[in-house]
């Protein structure tokens, strides 16, 4: 029998933050029923009691039918015998996986483990990456540890916790805004807050069945990002640095005409051949030439790209092509160039494509 693929939510945070706070609350909304929860255990980092208790097998029944397992080995291995024990019925169907991270880990190793097992990657679906920010000491967090600014980054969800502990969040909210565009930044404190708020940041909305392909990409907040960014640079004139903030980029590619599959899938071959690893996440909606009724999708972790699918038809608003790339020291300019070029606007001193297939750092202007 096919099982529906299982929901992959990844909940990231730095130490500390609230994650299993969070969790624990969440747990009890209906809209996580039949959830397992995967606790990313290393080290000496310490987990919640109600998460330690012994089990034979190392999977734990919560009250309300919700699992919960620690990762003693690999997360894959966790992953395939937590599949392996839906499909041969040993345990009820899960709708949904959430996986807590540890607070020191970058969430990018954690998509790409998921995304890139060939098994894995059938069974499983990724839902969103839910980041939990400390508002007291996520500053200073945000000064020392990559890892945090990387966290925040590829988030499709922000959690702002402890903020009955801070005096005000609106210059914590404006760095987040510059680091992470897209993602809504919702008050985990407040107790209105459902777990809904959190799930199905993906491409199909699961109750109409349409692919909300503009919130996917975070364009409905493009708006807002303006006035943000306004403060941001505030911000910097008050003179804080934080180097690790300037390297995050987030590059919206745009174009409007149809293009080709082979245009595509050379610009992104060369794209990842290029920028490898510096490279987090990457979402797209494309209009082929050769079938531009239904869009293709493409999502991609560093050089990682999910097998692309299409979409049966564009939901409502403009169509064309809109790629999304999320990336920690980038050359922005190499990428757009690299796009144009692929795209073929028409532009001084940009090599055709043949040139460029030929020699990808042939771009003008670019130095490696
Ligand atoms: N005042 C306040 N305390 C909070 C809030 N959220 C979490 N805490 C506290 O912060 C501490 C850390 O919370 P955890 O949920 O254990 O954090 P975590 O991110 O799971 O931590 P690690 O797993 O160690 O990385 C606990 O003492 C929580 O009670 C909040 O919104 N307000």
């Amino acid at each position: 029998m096919m099982h529906e693929p299982i929901a992959v939510t990844i909940l990231t945070g730095f130490l500390g933050a609230g994650k299993t706070t969070l969790l624990n609350r969440l747990l009890k909304d209906p809209a996580l029923q039949n959830t397992a929860v995967i606790v990313n255990e290393f080290g000496e980092v310490s987990i919640d009691h109600m998460l330690v208790e012994q089990a034979s097998d190392g999977v734990i029944e919560l009250s309300d039918g919700c699992l919960c397992c620690t990762v003693r080995g690999e997360l894959v291995d966790t992953l395939a015998d937590l599949i392996d024990r839906v499909q041969t019925g040993r345990i009820a169907p899960l709708k949904r996986i959430v996986i807590e991270t540890t607070g020191l880990a970058d969430p990018v190793p954690v998509l790409q483990s998921v995304m890139g097992h060939p098994v894995l990657a059938q069974a499983l679906r990724l839902d969103g990456v839910v980041c939990v920010v400390d508002a007291v000491n996520a500053a200073a967090t945000l000064d020392t540890h990559e890892q945090a600014v990387r966290q925040i980054a590829v988030a499709d969800r922000i959690v702002l916790t402890k903020s009955d502990l801070a005096d005000e969040s609106g210059t914590l909210r404006a760095r987040l805004r510059a680091l992470n565009p897209n993602a809504p930044i919702l008050d985990g404190s407040v107790s209105s807050m459902r777990a809904s708020d959190l799930l199905d940041c993906g491409l199909y909305d699961p109750n109409s069945k349409i692919a909300d392909v503009r919130r996917w990409l975070g364009e409905e907040r493009q708006h807002d990002h303006h006035d943000h960014d306004d403060h941001d640079h505030e911000h910097h004139d008050h003179g804080h640095h934080h180097h690790h903030d300037d390297r995050v980029t987030t590059v919206s590619l745009v174009h409007d005409r149809p293009v080709s599959f082979s245009t595509i899938e050379m610009f992104l071959d060369l794209l990842r051949s290029t920028q490898g690893s510096k490279l987090l996440r990457m979402k797209g909606v494309i209009e082929l030439a050769e079938d531009p009724g239904r869009p293709l999708v493409i999502h991609g972790v560093q050089t990682l790209l999910h097998p692309p699918a299409r979409l049966a038809g564009w939901p409502e608003g403009p169509r064309g092509t809109r790629i999304v790339i999320i990336a920690f020291d980038l050359p922005e300019d190499y990428v757009r160039r690299l796009f144009t070029a692929f795209t073929g606007e028409p532009a001084i001193d940009t090599p055709d494509r043949a040139a460029l297939a030929d020699n990808p750092l042939a771009i003008a202007g670019y130095k490696v």
